[in-house]
């Protein structure tokens, strides 16, 4: 069975930001995933973690946050110098958090100078930093329209021209089944990049077991794959409260 973390930016949303980590613990995570933990100092994120045994798998880089603005600068033609700095700022938060991964987004665009330019932003945040691992993340057109990166096909020709050990895919199953209308079959065929798992239920992101997945037999496609990392939970709960949807972590 996968070791699970809790993504408390969707997950316990019910409750105010410093609270979600103690329900975290007390649901059974031992680790957690935050999007943009921007709004406070990286320190008071850090002392919830540690006051409740958690580690941090996974942060965003800025922007944005989901109040709205670009989902990311990393394919965008022209914007190397706010990619940098937004870079620089993650790595700030990341010597506090320490954070396991950093998914860094594309943004919206489109064609071969935006390929150009994603492979070269990547690169140069890998070199930049080749203590820390980053991830990028294939999202569907239905959610994220005109989002440059919606293909684990294009995901994959991202990893192979960038070429950094640091540099990994993040699998989430809620995107890979909008996408390619099997996540388990995109699990299949491109494990051997994922880095980072996330899951939650096409089609409408709820927890797993309300859609056409079978998430036994993903997580059992994970653990014969040798997969060791996390699987997070991103999704939204149905119910209002979160630790009422949690029924397939103890299945
Ligand atoms: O939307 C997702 O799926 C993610 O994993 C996010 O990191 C994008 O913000
Ligand atoms: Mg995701």
């Amino acid at each position: 069975m996968p070791k699970f973390a809790a993504n408390i930016s969707l997950l316990f949303a019910e409750l105010p930001y410093l609270d979600r980590f103690q329900a975290a613990a007390d649901a059974g995570f031992q680790a957690v995933e935050i999007l943009f933990p921007y709004e406070l100092a990286a320190k008071e994120t850090r002392r919830a973690l540690l006051a409740n045994g958690l580690e941090l798998v996974l942060i965003n880089a800025p922007p944005p946050n989901y109040t709205g603005g670009a989902p990311g600068y990393a394919a965008i033609p022209g914007g190397a110098s706010r990619f940098q700095s937004d870079i620089r700022r993650v790595l700030r938060y990341a010597q506090v958090l320490r954070p396991g991964f950093i998914h860094i987004m594309s943004g919206y665009a489109a064609g071969t100078d935006a390929l150009d330019c994603f492979v070269q932003n990547l690169q140069w945040a890998a070199d930049f930093a080749p203590q820390q691992t980053f991830t990028i993340e294939p999202l569907n057109p239905m959610s994220q329209p005109g989002y440059f990166l919606n293909d684990y096909n294009l995901a994959t020709e991202v990893l192979g021209r960038v070429d950094r050990p640091n540099v990994g895919l993040q699998y989430d199953s809620f995107h890979a089944h909008m996408i390619h209308g099997d996540a388990l079959a995109v699990w299949e065929r491109f494990h051997p990049s994922v880095v980072h798992a996330q899951i939650g239920a096409a089609p409408e992101r709820s927890e797993p077991g309300r859609g056409p997945t079978d998430f036994a037999q993903l997580f059992a496609a994970m653990d014969d794959a040798g997969y060791s990392g996390w699987v997070s939970a991103e999704y939204a709960p149905s119910t209002a409260r979160t630790d009422a949807t949690l029924a397939w972590m103890r299945r």
